[in-house]
């Protein structure tokens, strides 16, 4: 009788391949999930140490801080955490050991399809990031006009003309506007009106973030074939594939016109934006502007992101628009409470750019503004620790602790401290002009500048490079929103409509507003 040859080898493969998977699968949550020794796990309420950090997340650091004389560490959704209190902030802020973007890479897939925007944003030498600090930061009196241009076009689709009270999501509303404007800068006056464009930007965060998390749930040898069976990671694919075919014709259209004018010996037109300068940085490198650009905006809405992603939502929403439409939202949610503070800043607004008009210096002089939404960070952060950062070695701290290799850190913020700040909990807009008017403190305490006591913008060698950008941005954007603007509250709403996962403090998106257009004093349109 023939016998069939019995196909071994498949079987034997698969269930190497199954032994190998489930192995690293059980190294790899042995290593990242478990607590370290020698750090204090902190919980409260009797929960487990991630509910009680998911559920109760500044009540826990508030218990380590009281209760562990140093460093204490915390169990996130994706493993643990240690936290270090304020005082370390100066010590470890330009620590090479302690690396920004590894956390992120570890957890996302630079190299698949799809996540191009996170090869792109996470390489330090990146042309993105070498446009923020070599042109976009030197050239915000250049993009002042476009801002403003796209500015009054924004308010006027977003809020209208209407003098009667009208009422709206402040955070959806200032979500929109910040999309727009800021791509003006990002991309142009063309694509930043393009409502597919805006809608690429909110879907591809979403379908990131949770094709990450699913494809995170497989063992790693089965990922590289498993990705094209996720539908998040399908889409993201598409998404990218928009993008591209969108981000691809500006560049080929904006490379068009300096050619033209260089082949005819003309010097090319000015364009301020920031594939414009990514275009003239490149010199003969290979740049994904595509990437870059999705990089620019990926936290665009930063409210879908998913809860076992806890290790990036902390750190992802601080970075470009979500940070920036969170920020003007709270601005515009504290001046409804505050109608005589509304009246100075309007005063400052017609005193400053009615005589000076929308120069760069104009805004450095707009200190009462500066001041107010400094405050709004030291006193309602979206996050009460910063610096995330992860240990590519071990670091030993000044008390003697060390940080492990492989572990992620935090540092906790300071800024209710009575030695820094007299009656911490009071909310005072003039606080930081007060200690800008003390002698040879006047630019310590700028918006834009970081020091350890208010984190907003992060510390050390890898605070935000975009604040200078943002910083400027929200300027224009206020002037226009108070002086064009009359804001309240929404007579007897709630006003405790936040989110808060783990230790970050979310707008809800419910959280409305009202609002009636006024006749501005000055027509900042014609400066
Ligand atoms: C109000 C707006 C913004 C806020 C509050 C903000 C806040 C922050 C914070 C706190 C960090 C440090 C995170 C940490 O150390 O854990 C950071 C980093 C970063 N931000 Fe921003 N950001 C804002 C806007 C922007 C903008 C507009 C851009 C881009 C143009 C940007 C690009 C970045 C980048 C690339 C990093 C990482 C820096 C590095 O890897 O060294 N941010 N941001």
């Amino acid at each position: 009788m023939h016998h069939q040859p019995v196909t071994v080898w498949p079987v034997i493969a698969g269930i190497t391949v199954l032994i190998v998977s489930l192995a690293h699968l059980f190294l790899r949550k042995e290593r990242r999930e478990r607590p370290w020794d020698d750090f204090a796990l902190v919980s409260v309420r009797d929960e487990t140490a991630q509910r009680s950090f998911a559920l109760h997340g500044r009540e826990t650091l508030a218990k380590g801080l009281k209760e562990c004389s140093g460093p204490f560490q915390v169990m996130t959704g994706s493993g643990p955490v240690i936290v270090l209190p304020n005082r370390f902030a100066d010590e470890i802020k330009n620590d090479p050991g302690l690396e920004f973007n590894k956390g992120i890479k570890q957890d996302f897939f630079p190299d698949y399809p799809g996540f191009e925007a996170f090869r792109e944003g996470l390489e330090p030498d990146s042309v993105s990031m070498e446009a923020i600090h070599k042109k976009l930061t030197p050239s915000l009196g250049l993009v002042t006009d476009d801002l403003v241009e796209e500015t009054t076009a924004a308010l006027h689709d977003i809020y209208g003309e209407d003098d009667h009270w009208q009422t709206i999501s402040i955070k959806n509303s200032t979500l929109d506007l910040v999309a727009r404007t800021s791509s003006r800068v990002f991309l142009g006056e063309d694509l930043c009106r393009d409502e597919q464009w805006i809608k690429i930007a909110k879907g591809y965060t979403i379908n990131a973030f949770t094709g990450a998390f699913k494809l995170r749930l497989v063992p790693a040898l089965l990922r590289p074939l498993w990705q094209w069976f996720i539908p998040e990671l399908k889409a993201l694919r598409n998404v990218v594939g928009n993008a591209r075919r969108l981000i691809e014709t500006e560049v080929v259209k904006q490379a068009a016109v300096v050619e033209e004018a260089l082949r005819a010996g003309r010097k090319p037109p000015k364009l301020v934006n920031t594939l414009r300068w990514m275009y003239e940085l490149a010199g003969g490198r290979r740049v994904d502007y595509t990437g870059a650009q999705l990089a620019f905006t990926i936290v665009s809405n930063p409210d879908k992101l998913v809860p076992r992603n806890a290790w990036l939502t902390r750190m992802l929403p601080q970075v470009a628009m979500g940070a920036q439409s969170a920020l003007h939202a709270q601005a515009i949610i504290n001046i409804c409470e505050r109608p005589e503070l509304l009246q100075e800043l309007r005063e400052e607004i017609i005193s400053v750019i009615g005589e000076r008009g929308w120069k760069n210096a104009s805004l450095h002089r707009l200190e009462l503004m500066d001041s107010y939404i400094k405050e709004i960070q030291r006193l309602h952060p979206a996050n009460v620790v910063s610096m995330n950062r992860y240990a590519n070695k071990s670091v030993q701290l000044s008390d003697g602790s060390v940080l492990p290799k492989g572990s992620r850190i935090q540092v906790c913020a300071d800024s209710l401290n009575p030695q820094m700040y007299p009656d911490p909990d009071r909310f005072d807009a003039k606080r930081y002009l007060k200690m800008r008017q003390e002698p040879g403190e006047a630019s310590k305490w700028q918006l834009a500048a970081v020091h350890a006591s208010n984190m907003g913008f992060g510390l050390g060698r890898h605070a935000c490079p975009g604040r200078f950008f943002a910083v400027h941005h929200i300027k224009v954007s206020l002037c226009h929103m108070l002086l064009k603007y009359d804001w309240r509250l929404v007579p007897g709403a709630d006003p405790a409509q936040y989110d808060f996962e783990e230790s970050v403090r979310r707008i809800k998106p419910s959280f409305q507003v009202q609002y009636r257009r006024r006749r501005e004093e000055i027509n900042l349109d014609m400066f």
